[in-house]
């Protein structure tokens, strides 16, 4: 189960980046420019074949890193990435099976959710954060208002089509924790090793969303 103090860790950051990483070897660069420009942390997302040995290579390197695995479908998924040190699972939707399995196991997971009915599941799992995904697509911020009416003590972590433009007005609802994103790191820019770039994305979102932490 999500902590306190992993909530605490995401709202700090108020931003998660999102990464596609295509070549393993890419993977520790990649959380050293994250990290050394102010966001010490990645949801490496199964959307790849290098995605678990980005995940032990990145932990080896980055003990302390803010780590999880995302776009997680399976249960063979879920053990691949605590296996190679994830500290938790995201996944786009609220699938039973692998949701069950972790709280089985004890892994954090953080399911996805864009409706109502499956936030009441999240809640009856005793699940406290959950994805809100797509964000945009699903209604966007207008539509994480309504949500959090009636469900005030579930906590959201919006992802999909957020960027600078409207980061800022999801982070001022309460009830989100962080938002992800891919702009920050795009999987373009990894795979072509544009560090410089990288790293002044991450420093301007760093600048921009330290709005919402004072
Ligand atoms: O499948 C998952 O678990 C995901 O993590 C999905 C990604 O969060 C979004 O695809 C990112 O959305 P963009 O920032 O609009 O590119």
């Amino acid at each position: 189960m999500i902590n306190n103090a992993l909530i605490d860790q995401l709202a700090a950051l108020a931003v998660m980046p999102v990464i596609q990483i295509e070549n393993a070897d890419d993977a520790v660069k990649l959380v050293e420019v994250l990290s050394e420009n102010g966001l010490p942390a990645a949801e490496i997302t199964f959307r790849s074949a290098a995605a678990g040995e980005s995940i032990r290579r990145i932990r080896a390197a980055f003990p302390d890193v803010i780590l999880c695995a995302g776009t997680v479908l399976t249960i063979t998924q879920v053990d691949e990435a605590v296996s190679a040190g994830a500290d938790f699972i995201i996944s786009p939707g609220f699938n039973p099976t692998t949701v069950n399995y972790c709280i089985k196991n004890g892994i954090k997971i953080i399911p996805g959710i864009n409706n109502p009915s499956q936030i009441e599941q999240a809640l009856e799992l005793g699940i406290k954060v959950v994805k809100f995904f797509p964000a945009e697509a699903s209604g966007g911020v207008n539509m994480v208002k309504a949500l959090v009416g009636p469900y005030s003590q579930i906590k959201l972590m919006p992802t999909g089509g957020i960027k600078p433009s409207n980061v800022m007005d999801y982070l001022a609802v309460p009830q989100v924790v962080a938002c992800g994103g891919s702009w920050i790191a795009t999987t373009a820019d990894i795979a072509n090793n544009n560090w410089d770039t990288i790293a002044k994305s991450v420093r301007d979102t760093c600048q921009l969303v330290q709005l919402n932490k004072t």
